[in-house]
């Protein structure tokens, strides 16, 4: 992983390596996501007789065989001349979803397309961020129907663009000429094959996220939920599934590490429906640590961007290969089989405690 990192950041330009790699203001939560996994330890359990490892996992009605799947990211063609076909076929032949973004360099038909030429029963779900108008959210909901997406991920943490401090400096406000948020072309308002850039609303509500849900019959997942009565507001409204997620640091710097917010997310869901968390994955113990604090997956973003752009589509297979493997050995190690056999009190905080006094 470290290796594909460094190539990455060796081949890309700075300015886009700085768009992948950045977060909002001071970074800070960019940094916690990765520093809270490194601060805590998992406490193996012995003589379990555990057997062989799985890292299958059944999410929406769909059999994965990795409990790690594609988080939704801007602009894949910035890390390589195959862009998000290239994401699409690795996340298939890797048996996991890939979370298609709404600001794609690739139309989601082009994207499905290219999943089910490697598996005919590929999961891409399409992501979007409800629009203000809503004949824009509607005819975006119906091209993702049409191309065959199996849920919808409603990205919910960003009322405003977070502020990118590293993209002012490099100012990097657009795609540059030759790219386009193919997603957004020929919607209502936009002049014949023009593309209308994406809007971020500060007055959506739980209301508009109804109006959404009349719109489709496709399982509705809530993407950025952090406060455990979101949580518990999302399973009382018959969300499908949650993403626990800062949005990998990049909109409210404030805000925690998502492994520190996953434990009280979980407490509030209660077993309704499957809790996943992104945000610093970048090991399978990042991984067990997810799965035993009550995630059912886990999603990674930026891994996927620097297997991308050090490799195309085999760099992002090594990646999910990677993780699937070093998740599978770990379950080992912690006598676990698979996920049903990991608890919360294996996830210990590190650091120097009291000795008891004798
Ligand atoms: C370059 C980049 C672009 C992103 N674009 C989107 C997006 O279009 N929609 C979305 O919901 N989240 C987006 N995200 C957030 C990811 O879905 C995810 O929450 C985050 O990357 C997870 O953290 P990680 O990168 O540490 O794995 C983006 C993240 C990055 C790094
Ligand atoms: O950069 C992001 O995190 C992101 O979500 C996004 C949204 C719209 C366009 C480009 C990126």
């Amino acid at each position: 992983m470290r290796e594909l990192r460094d190539k990455a950041r060796s081949l890309l330009d700075p300015v886009i390596r700085d768009f992948y790699e950045g977060g909002a203001d001071s970074e800070t939560a960019l940094a916690e996501n990765e520093r809270a996994f490194a601060r805590l330890a998992l406490l193996p359990r012995i003589l379990a007789g555990a057997g062989q490892a799985s890292t299958a996992v059944r999410l929406l009605g769909a059999d994965l065989d990795t409990p790690v799947l594609v988080a939704p990211t801007a602009f894949h063609r910035l890390a390589h001349p195959d862009g998000e076909v290239a994401t699409a076929r690795a996340a298939a032949a890797a048996g996991t979803v890939l979370i298609a973004s709404m600001a794609a360099t690739t139309a989601v038909a082009e994207v499905t397309a290219a999943a089910r030429d490697v598996r005919p029963d590929a999961q891409v779900w399409f992501q979007l961020y409800l629009q203000p108008e809503p004949e824009v959210t509607a005819e975006l909901v119906r091209r993702a129907e049409a191309a065959g997406c199996t849920a919808l991920v409603v990205t919910a943490d960003s009322p405003v663009f977070g502020r990118h401090g590293r993209d002012e400096r490099n100012g990097f406000h657009d795609l540059p000429p030759g790219y386009a948020a193919e997603n957004m072309r020929d919607l209502p308002g936009t002049p014949p094959g023009g593309t209308r850039p994406i809007a971020m609303s500060p007055a959506l509500s739980w209301a508009d996220l109804r109006r959404l849900r009349e719109l489709t019959r496709l399982p509705v997942v809530l993407k950025g939920v952090l406060h455990p009565a979101d949580a518990a507001r999302a399973a009382d409204e018959g969300l499908a599934a949650v993403v626990v997620s800062n949005h990998g640091g990049r909109q409210l710097d404030a805000a925690p590490a998502t492994v520190e917010a996953l434990p009280a997310v979980v407490a509030a869901i209660a077993g309704r429906i499957p809790v996943l968390l992104d945000g610093g994955v970048r090991t399978g113990s990042d991984v067990v640590t997810a799965l035993a604090l009550g995630a059912t997956a886990v999603a990674v973003g930026r891994p996927v961007l620097w297997g991308l752009a050090a490799e195309g589509e085999d760099g992002v297979a090594r990646v999910l290969r990677t993780l699937r493997e070093q998740t599978a050995h770990v379950l080992t190690l912690c006598g676990a089989r698979d996920r049903a056999d990991l608890a919360p009190d294996q996830v210990v905080a590190r650091g120097i405690r009291e000795v008891p006094a004798c």
